[in-house]
């Protein structure tokens, strides 16, 4: 069994974007209500009395757009002091990081990675659904002056849309400790535009960026599945996350815990999950609570996706998408 030691926590299901990948305008997402959220309190009891000591020590906060969750900073505070905690990190679309980026920083984040799928206004429009590219900029400038690091910047390559990007986006990690990872577009969040262009392979990426500016292993901080490598003499790296093209699933270190309070083995697969939320409601005592994640913890390896789409294979419809689920 592989050591599972990283936890992704959505704070909050909603989001200020519409990212057409993700959670295109209109697409009918049924929100969590206020009262069956996690709080504060309830997150953090649940790290220091059940994750924590089953061996979680990485965690990443997520969404949604994980900024609008209320009382942000108080809670990064919070998890960045608990012991056992080695890695704390972010992942946001940076709309509000321009204000957040020095709170967050004081409270004990070190490390964001921020999505941008595009330098061009109009098309960052098309994706995101919102007219924003300079406020984004802005947060990125931001969260580099205050000093995060790795500073990284998340691309989706959407065919015909924003791959005509890839070598600019590439060139934004030369000048920069910035480190640009071009994610392949998995058919979750929206069947439609995944059915009609599907989704570009990390090797076909990596040969026009080499073609155009060499390419080698790079190194970088991350507890993710991105295969890194380097533009030669670049500050920053490249990283490469395939889920459709290869499968990193045999080495899954992760699991996900929603906003209220699900327990997910699997990114892509429903099976086993576990309503953390409701036990602690009914007062369940940790010890309960620990024994349940560790037999989930036990059959992760069974229910680890196995059957992706290799661009051949049938799509699943799923229960929750990304932006309940943070990625
Ligand atoms: N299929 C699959 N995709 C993943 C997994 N983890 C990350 N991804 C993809 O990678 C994207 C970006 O992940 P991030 O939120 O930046 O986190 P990360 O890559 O784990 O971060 P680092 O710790 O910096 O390496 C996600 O939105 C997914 O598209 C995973 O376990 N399975
Ligand atoms: C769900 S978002 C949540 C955090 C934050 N709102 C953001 O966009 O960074 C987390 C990550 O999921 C990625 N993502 C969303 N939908 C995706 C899809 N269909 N395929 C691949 N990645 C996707 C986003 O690009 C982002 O990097
Ligand atoms: S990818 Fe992030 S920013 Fe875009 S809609 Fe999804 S949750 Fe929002
Ligand atoms: S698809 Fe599931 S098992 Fe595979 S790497 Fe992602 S979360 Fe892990």
């Amino acid at each position: 069994m592989n050591t599972v030691d990283y936890l992704r926590i959505s704070l909050i299901d909603r989001c200020n974007f519409r990212c057409t990948y993700c959670m295109p305008e209109g697409s009918e997402v049924e929100y969590i209500q206020a009262q069956e959220s996690l709080t504060n309190t309830e997150l953090i009891a649940l790290l220091k009395e059940v994750f924590i000591p089953l061996g979680f020590k990485k965690i990443r906060l997520t969404g949604g757009e994980p900024l609008l969750r209320r009382d942000l900073v108080s809670l990064v505070d919070a998890i960045a002091n608990l012991a056992g905690v080695e890695d704390l990190s972010m992942t946001t679309n940076g709309f509000l990081l321009n204000e957040l980026a020095q709170p967050l920083y004081d409270a004990g984040l070190r490390r964001i990675n921020i999505s941008l799928d595009s330098l061009d206004h109009n098309v960052f429009r098309q994706i995101t659904g919102r007219d924003t590219w300079e406020k984004v900029w802005a947060g990125i400038l931001a969260a580099y002056e205050v000093g995060f690091n790795p500073l990284k910047l998340n691309v989706v390559v959407v065919p015909e849309v924003n791959d005509r990007e890839i070598l600019d986006l590439a060139a934004l990690s030369i000048d920069r400790h910035w480190h640009v990872r071009f994610i392949e577009f998995m058919p979750i969040g929206n069947d439609n535009l995944f059915t009609h262009k599907r989704w570009v392979d990390s090797v076909t990426l990596r040969q026009q960026i080499s073609d155009r500016y060499g390419l080698e292993t790079g190194n970088c901080k991350g507890n993710g599945p991105a295969d890194i490598f380097q533009i030669p003499n670049a500050k920053g790296t490249l990283g490469f996350i395939s889920q459709m093209s290869e499968c990193f699933c045999d080495h899954c270190n992760r699991m996900r815990l929603s906003a209220d309070g699900l327990l997910r083995p699997c990114l892509l697969n429903e099976s086993g999950q576990i309503d953390l939320k409701s036990l602690l409601r009914q007062g369940k005592d940790f010890a309960e609570l620990r024994v349940a994640v560790r037999d989930l913890l036990q059959l992760k390896d069974e229910i680890n996706f196995k059957d992706r789409d290799r661009g051949t294979g049938e799509q699943k419809s799923y229960f929750r998408t990304m932006s309940q689920i943070g990625g």
